[in-house]
Order: structure tokens, then C-alpha cells, then sequence
């Protein structure tokens, strides 16, 4: 640790930041990197881990703490019981960090914010967390199943049961697994610029670990590196953060050189650049200018002339655009729930009553922006999540109220991914399952 910031300090602010305030983890950890950038990386992975991994597994770390304290966590201080959570998960996840270091960094903290007397309290606690973490007793699985994974994979209850109503309980696990793995970075090739063994070949010699994508050859995953700006790769717009399940999207709207693409919720433009490889124009709408200087940023780095932004929202029609597309992106604000793993707090934020919230939002924007579609154009409807309730039951719904139809998408996805639902033109990808974020993909074709 260096002597002018303390990691762990750092860590405790952001966790007040998300777990007791309203922000997002990702945007947090962006922010604090950002102005932590001149730290050692190896200090930088330190505060990434422990945060994210705190924030992933809260619900077992506050299981644990009430093996061992009187107290409920709810009515522990919340900066108490952040830094509890924080120093368990280093006692129990982080074998290369001394014990009693994880306990003497918690007493000198909740001292130094004004907890002195405190501070005996969490000594305690943690003293006997090491000592008696090897006994430590979780819910018993055949009595309560709905418990179990509550606890086990740090989720709240409605999540599990919608997953266990959904899937069948090998599947729901999975996913539940795989939400608490360390994700890596998913990036997509600019084949406008760099070819995608040249990308490799590049990313190499900046010292960067790359390994290719099972799925797309132009998908590749990223690691042992500190920050994308600090890579010449990135500032020239070579790649962009994308997860391969989602560059799916362009590959199954079949774009061609002289469609006119409309992406009517389009931030920060992963879609739309991906389309802008093909399409002679690409329209990239979204709801605010913050959003839309996004794809600006982008557009601008990755070399793009052929994408028009526009702040629209997708609830209203422009009639300039009926029956004029070729290709209708429709990425459209979902529950997010294939995307757990990078952001975490989306799955103690979410319910239920939203869930349903966003299947009227995504049915109100999809009758919409269908008309943009020219007769035989095509409509690619997706999102990042695995509720049904927003994915087949929508395409169903859409199925049965709009003049298209279904085509299979076999042609266009990789063999492995080839199967039952997308000979009928949609296919859901499951984290955990697949080697890609869940991620829900349906195409129709106006008739
Ligand atoms: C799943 S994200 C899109 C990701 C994007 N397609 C990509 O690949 O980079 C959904 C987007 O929908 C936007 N959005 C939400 N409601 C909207 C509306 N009524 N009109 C337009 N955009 C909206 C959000 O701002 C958000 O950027």
C-alpha cells in the first residue's frame, strides 16, 4: 500500500457509496479508478476484487457476521457493517492476506471515521470469524433449497425462485455459479481498421494476455493489463468492450453493404459500430445527450462516418422513418439479470414488480419502432437478461400482434449454438452454460 491512500479506505467509501446509498458498482469502480490512476496496478486489482467481490457476496458475508454477533446487520452502523463485510470477505476469500493484518486495518479504520468505541466491537467479531471459520454452518440444502442458494451465491430470494420456476435446479445453479465468477474483459475487433490476428498480434506486444472467443473469431477475452487507456490499441479504436453474445446481434440481422440500419436504443453504441462494418448508414437513436455523446465518443475513436446519432426516445414515432429501414436494432432496457456477474448490484436492486415494469416498456417500444421496418427488412430484438417474462414470452406476444415471421438463425451463429429454438429464430444464452453473458437474441422478418 502506498503512504497516501489507503486501498482499504478507498474500498469502504464505495461500498457506502452502493450498498447504502443508490449508485451503480460499475460506475463507482470507474470513478474511483479513474482517480486513483496513479497507483500501482497491482493496488488497483486489489481494490477492484475486494469491492466487486464484497459487493457480489454480501448476503453470505452478513450471514456470516450474524453467526457472531447479537446484533443484526440492519441495525449495525452502515459504515460498521461495510467494513465487517469488507474484512470477512478477506478472511474467507483472500488466503494470501494475513489474518490478523484483515483485523488490525479494520480496528485502525472504524477509529479513524470516528468509531473508537467501536472499535473493540469489530475486533471482536472478527477475532472469532478466524477462529472459527472452519466450523462455520450454512442452511441446510435438503430442508430448504430456496435458502441454501439464497445464501450460498449471495442472492435474494424472488431472483432465486424465478430462476428455480424458470430452469430446472442444475441449470439455475449454474447461472447462479457463474454470477459470482471473476469476469474477464470481453472485447470486439474493429475489422474496419485492424484485422483480427493483427489485434492479437498487437494486444501481445503491449504485454496483454488474449485468448480468442469459442463463438466469433473477431471476439477475443483480455487480461493482465491495468487500464484500456493506457493501451495504444484502444486509444486508436482497434477494439471496444463488447461481450460476444451481443455482437450476435449483427451477425443474425444479416447486415448488408447497402441497408440502412436503425439501432433505436443504441448507447453506448456497441451495436452500432458493430453495424457500421457493413451498413452504407446506421441511425443510432437513445433517451438523453449524456447517452448519446457516448456513441459520439466511440464513433469518434473506432473512425466511424457512416453513424447519424440522435436523441429519440423509442416510445415515439418518427414518422420519417416508417417502412424505411432495412434493419431495426431493438436492444432495449431489460432487468439485466445475464449480466450479474460484471454488475452485481443489479441483482439486489431488481424485482419483480419492475420486471414487469420493463416487459410493458419493451412491448411498447417494439410496437413502436417495428414500423421503421421495410416490408421483407428484418427485426432483431434483444436483451441482456434471462427472464422469460421479457424474452419468449415477448417474442411470442410480438409474434401474435405484428405482420412478421420467423426465420432460423443457424446460418449465422456458431455450430455449438445451433439448436431447437433457433431453427425457430431465437436463442437464449446463459451464463454459466454458455461461455458469454445471458443474453437473449430473437429475429423476425417483416412479411
Ligand atoms: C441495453 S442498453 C443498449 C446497449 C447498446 N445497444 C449497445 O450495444 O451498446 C439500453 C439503452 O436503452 C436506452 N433507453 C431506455 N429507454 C429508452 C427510450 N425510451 N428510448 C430510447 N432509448 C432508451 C438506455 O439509455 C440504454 O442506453
Amino acid at each position: 500500500m502506498t503512504d497516501h491512500v489507503n486501498g482499504r479506505e478507498v474500498v469502504l467509501d464505495m461500498l457506502l457509496e452502493v450498498l447504502e446509498g443508490d449508485k451503480y458498482s460499475h460506475t463507482v469502480l470507474n470513478q474511483h479508478l479513474k482517480k486513483h490512476q496513479f497507483l500501482e496496478k497491482q493496488e488497483r486489482a486489489f481494490i477492484t476484487r475486494l469491492f466487486t467481490d464484497t459487493v457480489k457476496r454480501y448476503l453470505t458475508l452478513d450471514y456470516i457476521i450474524e453467526q457472531f454477533s447479537t446484533l443484526p446487520v440492519r441495525k449495525m452502523k452502515p459504515l460498521i457493517r461495510n467494513l465487517l463485510r469488507m474484512s470477512i470477505y478477506q478472511i474467507m476469500y483472500m488466503d494470501q492476506i494475513p489474518e490478523s493484518a484483515v483485523c488490525n486495518e479494520a480496528v485502525k479504520l472504524a477509529k479513524k471515521r470516528g468509531f473508537s468505541k467501536l472499535s473493540g466491537f469489530v475486533n471482536g467479531i472478527l477475532r472469532n470469524i478466524i477462529r472459527e471459520k472452519d466450523g462455520l454452518t450454512f442452511p441446510d440444502r435438503s430442508k430448504n433449497e430456496v435458502e441454501y442458494l439464497k445464501i450460498m451465491y449471495s442472492t435474494p430470494e424472488w431472483l432465486v425462485k424465478q430462476l428455480l420456476e424458470q430452469y430446472d435446479d442444475a441449470t439455475a445453479e449454474a447461472v447462479l455459479k457463474a454470477s459470482l465468477r471473476e469476469r474477464e474483459t470481453s472485447i470486439r475487433c474493429n475489422r474496419a481498421k485492424v484485422s483480427p490476428d493483427q489485434l492479437k498480434e498487437n494486444l501481445i506486444e503491449e504485454g496483454v494476455i488474449v485468448e480468442r472467443s469459442e463463438y466469433l473469431d473477431y471476439a477475443f477475452v483480455i487480461h493482465n493489463y491495468d487500464y484500456l487507456d493506457k493501451l495504444q490499441s484502444f486509444r486508436q479504436g482497434e477494439f471496444t468492450v463488447q461481450d460476444v453474445s451481443s455482437m450476435l446481434v449483427c451477425e443474425v440481422a444479416e447486415i448488408k453493404e447497402s441497408d440502412f440500419v436503425i439501432d433505436v436504443c443504441s448507447a453506448p453504441g456497441g451495436k452500432s459500430l458493430q453495424a457500421a462494418e457493413k451498413a452504407r448508414r446506421v441511425s443510432a437513436r437513445d433517451l438523453t445527450e449524456y447517452k448519446i455523446n457516448l456513441i459520439n465518443e466511440n464513433c469518434n475513436r473506432m473512425g466511424f462516418t457512416n453513424v447519424e446519432t440522435l436523441v429519440w426516445d423509442a416510445t415515439v414515432t418518427d414518422e420519417s422513418m416508417i417502412n424505411s429501414a432495412d434493419v431495426v436494432i431493438a436492444d432495449l432496457p431489460c432487468s439485466g439479470l445475464g449480466v450479474i456477474g460484471k454488475k452485481s448490484d443489479i441483482k439486489y436492486r431488481m424485482s419483480h414488480e419492475q420486471q414487469k415494469e420493463l416487459v410493458e416498456l419493451q412491448r411498447n417500444i417494439l410496437s413502436v419502432v417495428q414500423q421503421y421496418v421495410k416490408k421483407g427488412g428484418v427485426l432483431v430484438y434483444s436483451t441482456c437478461t434471462i427472464n422469460k417474462e421479457e424474452n419468449e414470452e415477448n417474442r411470442n406476444w410480438f409474434l401474435e400482434n405484428y405482420d412478421f415471421e420467423t426465420e432460423s438463425i443457424d446460418p449465422y451463429l456458431p455450430k455449438q449454438l445451433q439448436g431447437e429454438t433457433t431453427q425457430k429464430g431465437y436463442l437464449q444464452l446463459l451464463q454459466g452454460v454458455h461461455n458469454s453473458d445471458g443474453f437473449f437474441i430473437a429475429k423476425f422478418r417483416r412479411k
